[in-house]
């Protein structure tokens, strides 16, 4: 029972005789601030779980945690704190409570922190679908990642077409003559700023592939600079309006100041503008949008990738010997760059650990994939805990691929331990860097 019908019972019940006086009224007042939060922390039914206690009163402390941008690594102590695991890793608080690895990080939000989690939270069968937080990715309009149920069958059964295998392949050419630039840049000796050169090269590749033509960011510093700047706030602010998806007011406050002060929806005009221009050209060649129309969102995939591209090669460039071992697996296999394709690279068992290792140390969706417990016949339980109807659950990437009872020395950039036969621990099905089950990603190939 609710809070409200609990207090509309309450009072049409009880036969007091109040008396309005000022001090009832103060009185009263401060009952009415007070009572929701004893609700939230004592009677509400996750009051088991353990929390920080302002995030149990009020989703406005998740919300501010997404703003900082520092959730995932805040995620990560937080579950070693009140979690199973009491290894203790540089970015982990020292305390060792042994309270299971559910986190309430919000009145009516669960963080979660274990296999058996990932796998029920993702399942196709559990009564569960994508959180409203996904709405405020293309607000008004229907778009597929913020679909669910048979809206989103329906979208899958276009998009699927979109990322079948004989498509992907067509599109090798073009990945390769845009990495090649970039290399080619990088062997004339120009110093390279990795993280903006890597997230460059994705959104080229991706709005070659995606729209049909090249944003050519490479070549342009000043369209890279309104580019990169607008995705960057559009990942904030969506993700801070998604996080406030109970508070529509904020919520509409932050989108038009948000639309009003930051260039973020600057990609999206510009990707709009290149599949008109495209469409109208007639050129016949096939895009990625050519199967979609309206149905899945710009830029999807060009944070996410660079993010891992950029990851393995920092790692790569702090571990010598990793670096020798790839160079060696990698040269043995091709002898020139032009010689390389995705057909034969993706058996090269080597290069495919240092890949994994990348996605397992810092997924790039590090933070909290949300999804939201339906109503059904079917109770959902986790770790012995019955989450209701309406309750947001998400997994913590960073932190399950950085727990000690699925990875030892989960700290660790250890390659080595994807490949048969090793001696470090990796449970395989605690890995999750793309998802897992209906919503997984669909250009995981
Ligand atoms: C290393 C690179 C990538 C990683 C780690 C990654 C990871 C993910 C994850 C974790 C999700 C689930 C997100 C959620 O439910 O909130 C997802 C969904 C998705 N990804 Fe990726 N992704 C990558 C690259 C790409 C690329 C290159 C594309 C397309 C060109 C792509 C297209 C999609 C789409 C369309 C979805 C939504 C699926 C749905 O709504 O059911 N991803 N990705």
């Amino acid at each position: 029972m609710s809070l409200n019908q609990t207090l509309t019972m309450f009072l049409s019940e009880s036969k007091l005789d109040v008396q309005l006086s000022g001090q009832n009224v103060a009185v009263l007042i401060v009952a009415a601030l007070c009572l929701p939060v004893v609700y939230n922390v004592v009677f509400h039914p996750l009051a088991r779980i353990p929390g920080p206690f302002l995030a149990k009163i009020s989703d406005l402390w998740h919300a501010y945690h997404v703003s900082t941008g520092t959730r995932h690594i805040l995620l990560y102590d937080l579950h070693t704190k009140y979690g199973e695991c009491d290894a203790y890793t540089p970015f982990r608080m020292k305390a060792k409570l042994s309270q299971g690895p559910l986190v309430r990080i919000g009145p009516n939000t669960v963080s979660v922190d274990s296999n058996e989690g990932l796998q029920k939270i993702f399942s196709a069968t559990s009564p569960i679908d994508k959180s409203p937080f996904y709405q405020s990715f293309a607000p008004g309009f229907k778009s597929s990642f913020a679909a669910v149920g048979d809206a989103f069958r329906e979208k899958k059964s276009i998009l699927s077409h979109a990322f079948a295998q004989k498509k992907l392949d067509a599109m090798e050419v073009t990945f390769m003559e845009h990495t090649k630039k970039l290399c080619e840049s990088m062997i004339a000796g120009k110093e390279v700023d990795l993280d903006d050169s890597l997230s460059t090269l994705t959104i080229d590749i991706l709005s070659d592939v995606c729209f049909g033509e090249t944003f050519d960011l490479l070549n342009d510093p000043a369209e890279k600079k309104k580019v990169g700047g607008g995705l960057v706030e559009a990942a904030r602010y969506v993700s801070l309006e998604g996080t406030l998806w109970r508070w529509p007011i904020l919520q509409k406050i932050i989108r038009v100041l948000s639309n009003k002060y930051t260039t973020r929806d600057y990609p999206a005009q510009r990707a709009i503008g290149a599949m008109i221009k495209q469409r109208q050209k007639a050129s016949g060649r096939e895009d990625i949008f050519n199967y979609l129309l309206s149905a899945t969102k710009p830029g999807s995939g060009s944070d996410t990738t660079s993010t891992a591209l950029l990851t393995t090669l920092w790692h790569l460039l702090r571990h010598k010997d990793t670096y020798d071992n790839l160079a060696k697996e990698v040269r043995s296999a091709f002898s020139s760059i032009d010689e390389i394709t995705y057909q034969q690279a993706q058996y090269l068992p080597y290069l495919r650990a240092v890949i994994e290792e990348s996605l397992r140390i810092l997924p790039p969706n590090s933070g909290f994939i949300p999804r939201q417990v339906l109503k059904s016949n079917r109770p959902f339980i986790l770790h012995d805990i019955t989450l209701p109807a309406g309750t947001e659950v998400g997994i913590a990437n960073m932190a399950l691929h950085r727990n000690p009872l699925y990875f030892e020395e989960p700290d660790k950039f250890i390659p080595e331990r994807w490949i048969g036969g090793s001696n470090t621990k990796r449970d395989r099905p605690a890995f999750s860097p793309f998802s897992k089950g209906p919503r997984s990603c669909l250009g995981r190939k």
